[in-house]
């Protein structure tokens, strides 16, 4: 097996959280065997303890991987979320840190488009409640406030991979979709674009979320934007529980004027499936609750496991960083005779000179060179045919530019 920059079996792969077992098994077929695997999240104190021995760290969404936690990585080289959200990662402490933050963007999202697609029938048939009632003794059979999915308005807020999906599945039952994003979008089917949030939010029987979190996302539906929903419409948030204020959801539910809501993910969740979980929409009938798992299926954990672990052995084994969220991207060949330096510096004026002049005085001949930089730092990848000891040689000279984040060799 082709070594890399140090002895593969002394690569450490910290894994939490419970990630796919795809994901070991991918990383055991690369060669890497030191593999710690937890179940759950860990308490900060003992990540701290954990990441400081780590070479890679894959999480899940609910480990936060902030710039305290990061600033006790010494040797980690990358992060792998295995989800779709990064925003439990300080992205920017790591890309400072020349830590690149790899995800899968796709994997789930069919998973969560079937489940969104199903609670939107679901709570339109106020299925919920029917449900609760004869788990109580209780039968009320009665078509009242029942509604086909047919020709009723589903608004999309985030037209994005989940937000499309969502889109042409219920165009596949005859509704009628509309969407609001702050970008534009290709309306994919007969969907069409609304005039804002407002104009979404008054127009729509169904209105699903599909936004990330973001400061402008933080608590974007609250007890003004409820007020402006359609007297008994409904609810689906499978996105991220800042996106909604809970208590004034649990209001205008308790009003009546939301007919109904389907939530599966929450400001303040439990840490593991020991914790106790609470919330003011805990025992309202008309409310689906479901634990955090919009993305969780077989499938989508499975292909989730061999997806960002791939990514993160081939950033190990080639330098790659493909698809990286936080960090310039750099799709590299492989390197099959020559020794390979990584070189992640802080983007400041002549950095790259001073790297190439490293190479002319010591009279070393660059077989390929790549550069990508973003706005905070640049990424220098240099092939180079020399002996194993030379190649260390150079890393060092390159680590001692100033301005330097992070130098590794790849043999
Ligand atoms: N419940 C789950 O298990 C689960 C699973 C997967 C993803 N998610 C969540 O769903 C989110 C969306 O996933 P995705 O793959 O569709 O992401 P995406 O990036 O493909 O789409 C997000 C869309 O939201 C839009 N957007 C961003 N800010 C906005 C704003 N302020 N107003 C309107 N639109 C805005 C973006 O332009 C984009 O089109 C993820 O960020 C994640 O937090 C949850
Ligand atoms: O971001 C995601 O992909 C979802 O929120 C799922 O996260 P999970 O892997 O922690 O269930």
């Amino acid at each position: 097996m082709k070594k890399t920059s140090f002895p593969k079996q002394d690569i450490r792969v910290l894994l939490l959280e419970g990630v796919s077992r795809s994901a070991v098994e991918t990383f055991k077929a690369a060669g890497y065997s030191q593999i710690e695997y937890h179940e759950k999240s860990l308490p900060e104190a003992e990540l701290k303890l954990r990441i400081a021995e780590a070479h890679f760290v894959g999480i899940r969404s609910r480990t936060q991987l902030t710039a305290a936690v990061l600033g006790e990585a010494k040797r980690l080289l990358a992060v792998g979320c295995f989800c779709i959200g990064t925003n439990q990662v300080d992205l920017a402490a790591a890309e400072l840190a020349g830590i690149p933050v790899f995800n899968a963007p796709y994997s789930n999202t069919r998973s969560v488009a079937e489940l969104v697609i199903a609670e939107a029938i679901l709570l339109l048939r106020r299925i919920p409640q029917k449900n609760a009632e004869c788990h109580r003794g209780g039968w009320s059979k009665s078509a009242a406030g029942s509604f086909e999915a047919r020709d009723k308005v589903l608004g999309i807020v985030g037209y994005g991979h989940i937000g499309t999906q969502v889109g042409l599945l219920a165009e596949g039952l005859g509704m009628r979709v509309i969407y609001h994003d702050i970008e534009t979008k290709l309306a994919l089917g007969n969907a069409r674009t609304s005039a804002g949030l407002n104009d979404l939010l008054e127009r729509a029987d169904v209105v699903t979320l599909h936004v990330p979190e973001t400061p402008q996302t933080k608590l974007m539906i609250g007890a003004d934007q409820l007020a402006r929903m359609k007297q008994g419409a409904t609810l689906i948030n499978a996105s991220r529980g800042t996106v909604v204020d809970i208590d004034a959801l649990a209001a205008a539910l308790r009003s009546g004027h939301i007919g109904g809501a389907a939530v599966d993910v929450f400001p303040v969740e439990p840490k593991g499936n020991d914790d106790a979980f609470v919330s003011p929409l805990v025992g309202m009938d008309n409310v689906i609750l479901t634990p955090h798992v919009g993305g969780s299926t077989l499938e989508a954990q499975d292909n989730i496991g061999i997806e960002v672990a791939s990514k993160l052995v081939r950033y190990s084994d080639n330098g790659s960083t493909l698809s990286a969220v936080n960090f310039p991207e750099a799709s590299l060949p492989e390197h099959p005779t020559s020794r390979r330096l990584l070189h992640i510096h802080r983007n400041v004026p002549g950095m790259l000179s001073r790297i190439n002049d490293i190479f002319s005085r010591e009279n070393v001949n660059i077989d390929g060179q790549y550069l990508q930089t973003d706005a905070n730092i640049g990424y220098v990848v240099i092939d180079v045919s020399v002996a194993e000891e030379r190649a260390a040689e150079l890393k060092d000279a390159l680590a001692a530019i100033p301005g330097t984040l992070r130098t590794r060799v790849l043999y």
